[in-house]
């Protein structure tokens, strides 16, 4: 298996140099050449088998000799031993036709750990293997920061660096970043949006000498690896509702387009989805771009729902690198004119394509508060507010067809916004009880590309 860039300039190269470069050089994202297909008998087989088992059937045709079927398989099951649920992703029913998929039973509490906690094992195999040491530089907008940090955290040859937006997460997340006392972790308060972060981090892949002095590696969703691990709860969830023998629909809460995406990925390899609905909250760039085939930007809004504030959606590219009928430079063209001028049209026929799968909604932030009082008082359910935006959005979808939407965080990372909609003070579990009482470690830094990397270059083996 061979990875391409969407932007259709750069080498193809093997799953363990994608997922160990992140970016590809000509600023694309790396994607498969061709996307595995399992038939309806190898999906119908999954019925009764573990997380585990259906993660290494899923995953095993992405990845290239480089790892054996022992390594996958030690590195799948250590990646999942520590999860709080012995199901790993468990199912319930809402209401007929309508159930919750908990992607939150992992150690930072939000859906990230499913994807980060199995690259962690991936990329201490590759280093071990190489004796190379890398710098990663994370963007969050509050979970994929913890769950890099937790992933990484203590590694003597990896140093974590974490760009969020200041003042713009959750009080939880960012004690979750910035309590850990590991000397190889570092916190990055940067004065702007994820956007911005974002941009940064992107900016820093293209200054290729900085790539090279510190190793540069990255674990948000750019990074292939992270999508195809979160492909798999897509299998588990729809073969526990009867598929292959049953269509099903996916309701994604969306931020970065890189968790509905692998919900494209697992369509594309045969798992019979029907509809994948893109929930969007006040931020809705993608519900905009869905339904008129015009993606502009603006300036975000921060919401109840803080991780989802975000107007670039990186993982976007690759849906319309497969909607331009893998057109490298089609996407490219797309791409500069967003970067330099906030924005640019799908053509007709590859805005189709895409609403031929992708459906969407928006949830503003009354709907979002509404949401989560109505689904505690209707279904004893109480939810994020991420996942509140999700609900909301797919019951204007429910019909014939089950949806399942992803529950992507615990409400304990948003007691505020959670409490203020149900009078219910979500609690922390008992490992984290503490966490109000660690002493915070954090740099503030202006969003600026020369202050970020000078910073990193002194901060990382330090
Ligand atoms: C809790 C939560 N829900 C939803 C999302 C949106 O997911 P994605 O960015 O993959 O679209 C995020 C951020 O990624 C998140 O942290
Ligand atoms: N919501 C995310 C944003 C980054 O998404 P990623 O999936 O690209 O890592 C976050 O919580 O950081």
């Amino acid at each position: 298996m061979q990875y391409i860039s969407t932007r259709g300039q750069a080498p193809a190269i093997s799953f363990e140099d994608a997922m160990m470069s992140g970016l590809a050089p000509d600023g694309g994202l790396y994607v498969p050449s061709e996307v595995p297909q399992l038939s309806a008998d190898d999906i119908r087989a999954m019925a009764g088998q573990s997380y585990e088992e259906i993660a290494f059937r899923v995953i095993r045709p992405f990845v290239g000799p480089e790892f054996s079927d022992d390594d996958l398989q030690g590195c799948i099951a250590r990646a999942y031993a520590g999860f709080g649920h012995s199901a790993k992703a468990p199912v319930k029913q809402l209401a007929p036709n309508h159930f919750l998929l908990e992607l939150f039973h992992g150690p930072t509490l939000a859906f990230k750990d499913f994807a980060m906690q199995l690259i962690g094992q991936l990329f201490q195999l590759s280093l071990s293997r190489s004796g190379k040491r890398v710098t990663i530089v994370g963007a969050t907008s509050g979970d994929t920061g913890s769950a890099a940090i937790e992933a990484f955290r203590g590694l003597s040859n990896v140093d974590v660096c974490i760009l969020f937006p200041h003042g713009r997460v959750s009080e939880v997340q960012r004690r979750q970043m910035t309590t850990p006392s590991e000397a190889n972790v570092h916190a990055l308060a940067v004065e702007g949006t994820f956007d911005d972060c974002q941009a940064r981090l992107k900016d820093m892949f293209n200054d290729f000498a900085f790539r090279e002095e510190v190793g540069l590696a990255g674990v948000n969703s750019i990074n292939w690896a992270r999508v195809v691990a979160q492909v798999v709860y897509y299998f588990t969830s729809a073969t526990a509702l009867g598929a292959p023998d049953r269509e099903v629909s996916f309701c994604v809460p969306t931020g970065n387009f890189g968790d509905i995406f692998a919900g494209y990925i697992a369509q594309q390899m045969g798992l019979p989805i029907k509809q994948l609905i893109v929930a969007t909250n006040r931020n809705d760039v993608m519900h905009r771009a869905l339904t008129t085939g015009s993606y502009t930007t603006g300036v975000v809004a921060p919401t109840v729902s803080p991780s989802m504030d975000i107007l670039v959606s990186s993982n976007f590219e690759r849906a319309l690198f497969d909607a331009y009928g893998r057109d490298g430079d089609a996407v490219a063209k797309d791409m500069e004119a967003l970067k330099n001028g906030g924005g640019f049209q799908i053509s007709q026929g590859a805005l189709e394509g895409l609403q031929s799968t992708f459906v969407s909604g928006r949830c503003d932030e009354e709907q979002t508060l509404g949401e989560i009082k109505r689904m505690l008082e209707e279904t004893g359910e109480l939810l994020c507010p991420h996942t509140a935006v999700g609900t909301h959005v797919a019951r204007e979808f429910l019909g014939d067809t089950p949806v399942i939407t992803l529950s992507t965080a615990h409400p304990a990372k948003f007691p505020d916004a959670v409490e203020k909609a149900s009078g219910m003070h979500p609690p922390l579990p008992n490992r984290m009880g503490d966490l109000y009482d660690r002493e915070e470690r954090v740099t503030r830094v202006e969003n600026d590309l020369a202050a970020l990397t000078q910073l990193i270059k002194e901060r990382r083996g330090a």
